[in-house]
């Protein structure tokens, strides 16, 4: 762990060391004093003769060690507070650095909490290794160790007695590190969970105050922050009766130095000043033990953050290249596809750990260009991963995607951005007005360019009611928007971009039958001439497809027309008919009144 810290550190490493000396040194002025109050006891024990200007030399001796000691540790510490900030920017921009080269779909998958926790919260808890643990750490674990080398040559029998308590308290601080680490994943997990949930719960309290959802979204708020509650206890609950062991036992380094070293005196084992000298060096280095266990708590905690630090910087990186589009035309070719969703938990040796969950299983097919493309399948069949797939939110683990030859990772995203709009349920309108909004389809268009777009979107209707049209701003107006008619912002946007290739992933899902109505229009608009890649619920909608492909269970069952599917593919069937059983509840629902 301190390894791979002093590695992030880089540049700074040289400041970490001169801190670790400089510490060392205050360390050091904090044990002298022990060695001249023995100059002082000595004699007068011995009944030697000792004068004032003897003892006097020693106060002030004592006096300028404390005084030095305060100083140097001062200055120790400023030194590693600046070495250990700018690792911290150093890891910062690492991060962030691997945030902007990683999938899409990777950060998605993480959640704003746990990026936060992440960025904020665990590189900063570094900051304890490097500016305290480190330098302090080591300082005062080098002169105890010193101080027993001195000890056993003035008289390893003593120096024995006072070593005593150390093994029964490393014991006990092994137990405690490897209890602690046992239970730091759940704890670490309940964390990022709980944050996650904390930024979900504030962003989504509109949504919550609206649709009176209180209660349920309160539940689960709850039942998180409680959850990280439960497991922090746990945590502390498993290693505090170790710590509590070592840290009481640890500096009780006379506990047998003081009554068997008096016996080995009394026997002429050992001689009185040999004695006294190593019970103050004893006593001597009872703190600075302590002191340099007293990061060991937190170590557990920072050996996880560490190890799920690196494995966001390890992260393999989106593959793609500089390269322009230069497909000869708009082909969309799924080879061999295989995806998994990446999934980090505790290990059973409790650290983070990357597992995969398999959703795509080897499929193959061919959206034509210039021809409507269609993904049927059951909810969570994989419909919405294999588009993700297409717009290069995540790297498929094997398998390769290609538009008119050239693959997706043979291309920037840029590039592929260029070739490709993406229109999806969930649509993101940025806090600026409505015309900005659409104009992100294409940042270079005029005004009236935009306002074309809204017009052939069917977004005209609505934002003449709005104050101030489309110069209204989206946040103001979200709150007056219906999702469809923000969806139909997002169509704008798509018209206004002219890619040639249209991804929708259930664009009309949530649309009223009015809104429905508008947005097959603008859709209609959209797709003109276009390779159109869709996914939808709703059967009737791509019945007309050139081509339908059906998942099953993240497999590709069959593909064909919709007239050639009845007749060959029970999943289509299957399909068909629920949509039918559907279409005709709502039709007895409507005459019904209901
Ligand atoms: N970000 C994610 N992380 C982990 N698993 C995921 C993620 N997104 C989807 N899955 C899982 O992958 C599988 C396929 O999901 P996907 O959303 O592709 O299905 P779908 O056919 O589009 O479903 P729906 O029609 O309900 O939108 C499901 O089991 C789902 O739980």
């Amino acid at each position: 762990m301190f390894k791979k810290v002093f590695e992030y550190a880089g540049p700074h490493k040289k400041d970490l060391y001169i801190a670790t000396f400089i510490v060392l040194l205050s360390v050091l002025m904090g044990v002298l004093p022990f060695v001249l109050a023995y100059q002082v006891i000595s004699p007068l024990v011995m009944g030697n003769a000792v004068d004032t200007k003897y003892v006097c030399i020693r106060v002030i001796g004592v006096l300028i060690c404390l005084i030095l000691q305060a100083i140097l540790y001062g200055w120790g510490l400023d030194v590693s507070h600046k070495a250990a900030y700018s690792t911290l920017l150093r890891l910062r921009t690492s991060l962030q650095k691997r945030f902007e080269a990683v999938p899409l779909g990777f950060i998605q998958d993480k959640g704003t909490g746990t990026i936060k926790k992440l960025f904020v919260d665990d590189v900063d808890s570094l900051e304890v290794l490097l500016a305290h643990s480190l330098p302090e750490g080591i300082a005062n674990l080098m002169i105890p160790i010193a101080i027993y080398v001195a000890m056993f040559f003035i008289d390893w029998k003593l120096a024995l007695l006072s070593l005593a308590s150390i093994p029964i308290s490393f014991a006990a601080m092994m137990i405690m590190y490897s209890v602690g680490m046992k239970k730091m994943g759940p704890y670490y997990m309940a964390g990022q969970k709980m944050n996650n949930t904390i930024i979900e719960y504030i962003n989504g309290m509109e949504v919550v105050k609206v649709f009176n959802k209180d209660a349920e979204s309160y539940e689960r708020f709850r039942k998180d922050i409680s959850d990280y509650r439960d497991y922090t206890l746990e945590w502390y609950k498993a290693a505090w009766p170790w710590m509590a062991i070592y840290s009481s036992l640890l500096p009780c380094t006379i506990i047998l130095t003081l009554p068997l070293g008096a016996w080995f005196v009394l026997c002429g084992f050992s001689t009185l000043p040999d004695l006294i000298l190593v019970l103050c060096l004893s006593l001597s280095i009872g703190i600075p033990l302590l002191k340099s266990l007293s990061f060991l708590p937190t170590m557990p905690q920072l050996n996880y953050k560490i190890a799920a630090l690196e494995q966001v910087l390890e992260t393999a990186p989106l593959q793609q290249t500089d390269a322009v589009f230069h497909g000869k035309n708009y082909d969309i070719c799924f080879d061999h596809i295989t995806f998994g969703y990446e999934k980090s938990q505790p290990g059973p040796d409790g650290q983070p750990m990357v597992t995969m969950d398999e959703v795509i299983h080897d499929i193959s097919f061919t959206a034509k260009a210039g021809q409507k493309t269609a993904l049927v399948g059951e909810s969570g069949s994989g419909k919405s991963t294999l588009a993700k797939l297409l717009i290069h939110y995540y790297d498929p683990q094997q398998g390769s995607i290609s538009i008119g030859g050239q693959k997706i990772t043979e291309m920037s995203l840029e590039a592929l951005n260029s070739q490709v709009s993406y229109v999806a349920q969930d649509q993101y309108l940025f806090n600026t007005s409505i015309l900005e909004n659409i104009r992100i389809g294409r940042p270079d268009a005029t005004d009236e360019e935009v306002l074309e777009a809204a017009k052939k979107a069917q977004c005209m209707e609505f934002l003449e009611k709005l104050p101030q049209g489309i110069h209204s701003m989206a946040g103001d107006a979200g709150k007056m928007l219906s999702g469809g008619q923000r969806q139909r912002i997002s169509l704008a946007r798509a018209i206004l971009k002219n890619a040639p290739i249209i991804v929708l992933d259930e664009a009309t899902a949530y649309a009223d039958p009015e809104n429905e109505e508008k947005m097959e229009a603008a859709i209609a608009e959209l797709v003109k001439g276009k390779t159109l890649f869709v996914i939808a619920h709703k059967l009737p909608a791509i019945m007309n497809a050139d081509q339908i492909c059906v998942i099953e269970h993240g497999k590709l069952a069959a593909t064909g027309t919709h007239a050639e599917l009845l007749a060959i593919c029970e999943e289509y069937k299957k399909l068909w008919k629920a949509s039918q059983d559907s279409a005709e509840w709502k039709v007895n629902a409507v005459k019904e009144g209901k």
